[in-house]
């Protein structure tokens, strides 16, 4: 779906991007990952064109992106920033009509989609009228989300998406909108610096040093085959937590796993260690369940770790 080919790209002498060469299968979540100015907001802008690289190719579905006008391929390419990127000048309902009136979407269209997308993104009608200083970070987040995809573009480019929020607004969010329908069939690219968003949100993980890759490939391919000592020391701090996050239940205790889900191309489920973890010990403090479409009657956490441990053997 998307092919990068030897990008560059340099300020001054200073080379933020150095040939670097990924491709992003249809439906795929990738994730860049890596320190403060490593070159994942570049590169990540070079997909919309918002910046143009020295030299190397970027195909969409084959076609090189420089045959458009980038105007055109954003239309294309839904864009989250950090800050949510709304105008603070125009109400919610107008941040978000404005790519649909580009396209010359009527009325009573924009409304229909913009009414389907708050219900999706649990954001209240009412927020429609009010201007985006008067929204909770959270909501801000959520109506730059719905922004990017009135149109419903097969492509989203998220740069930093849950950076702004709180850390417990930020965990919640982040699981909301892994199970979010309207995500889960898209292309998406992401850029992070949180190594545990990019093991929740990622199906592959670019991991990026000084303008370079250092290994892409899925959270278990990163923690258990690590293609270098960087990698692994990258990763090493917060490890246990990583490999319970990037095993997923299907894996381990396939006979609790009644959450498959058809749209998953990784066909790995939705539920990882961690999750199914989080959900025995909110059970056992009879706090609401996180999640009631798993068939896990009779599973303990003990029995989960000894599934676990075991497949870490393997
Ligand atoms: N417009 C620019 N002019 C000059 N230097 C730039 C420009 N944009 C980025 N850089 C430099 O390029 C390098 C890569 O920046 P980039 O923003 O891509 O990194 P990043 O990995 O996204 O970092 P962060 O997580 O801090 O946003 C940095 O050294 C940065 O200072």
């Amino acid at each position: 779906m998307i092919k990068a080919e030897n990008l560059v790209k340099k300020f001054g002498s200073s080379t933020a991007v150095n040939s670097i060469t990924f491709e992003v299968k249809e439906g795929e979540n990738l994730v860049l990952l890596g320190t403060s100015g490593c070159g994942k907001t570049t590169t990540l802008r070079m997909i919309n064109r918002l910046i143009e690289p020295d030299s190397g190719t970027i195909f969409l579905n084959g076609t090189d992106i420089r045959s458009q006008q980038p105007e055109v391929l954003r239309r294309g390419i839904g864009y989250v920033l950090q800050n949510h990127g709304l105008f603070p000048h125009y109400t919610v309902a107008e941040n978000i009509a404005i790519v649909p009136r580009l396209l010359k979407w009527d009325n009573e269209a924009i409304r229909k989609r913009a009414d389907e997308l708050f219900q999706k993104l649990n954001l209240d009608p009412s927020l429609k009228d009010k201007f985006p200083a008067a929204l909770s970070g959270g909501q801000q987040q959520r109506v730059g989300l719905a922004r990017s995809l009135m149109v419903n573009p097969p492509v989203l480019l998220m740069d930093e998406p849950f950076g702004a929020l709180d850390n417990l607004t930020r965990i919640s969010i982040r699981r909301e909108f892994r199970l979010l329908d309207e995500l889960v069939k898209k292309t998406i690219i992401m850029v992070t610096h949180d190594v545990q968003e990019a093991f929740e949100m990622g199906d592959r993980i670019c991991l990026m040093d000084k303008g370079e890759i250092r290994q892409i490939g899925t959270p278990e391919e990163l923690l258990f085959h690590p293609a270098n000592e960087f990698i692994a020391d990258f990763l090493n701090e917060q490890r246990l937590q990583l490999e319970l996050k990037s095993v997923f239940l299907t894996e381990i205790l396939p006979e609790y796993s009644a959450d498959r889900n058809d749209n998953d191309h990784s066909d790995r489920g939705t539920v990882s260690v961690w999750d199914q973890m989080e959900i025995l010990l909110q059970r056992k403090n009879n706090t609401p369940r996180l999640q009631d479409s798993i068939a896990d009657e009779g599973l303990t956490i003990e029995r989960l770790m000894s599934a676990f441990s075991t497949y870490k053997k393997r």
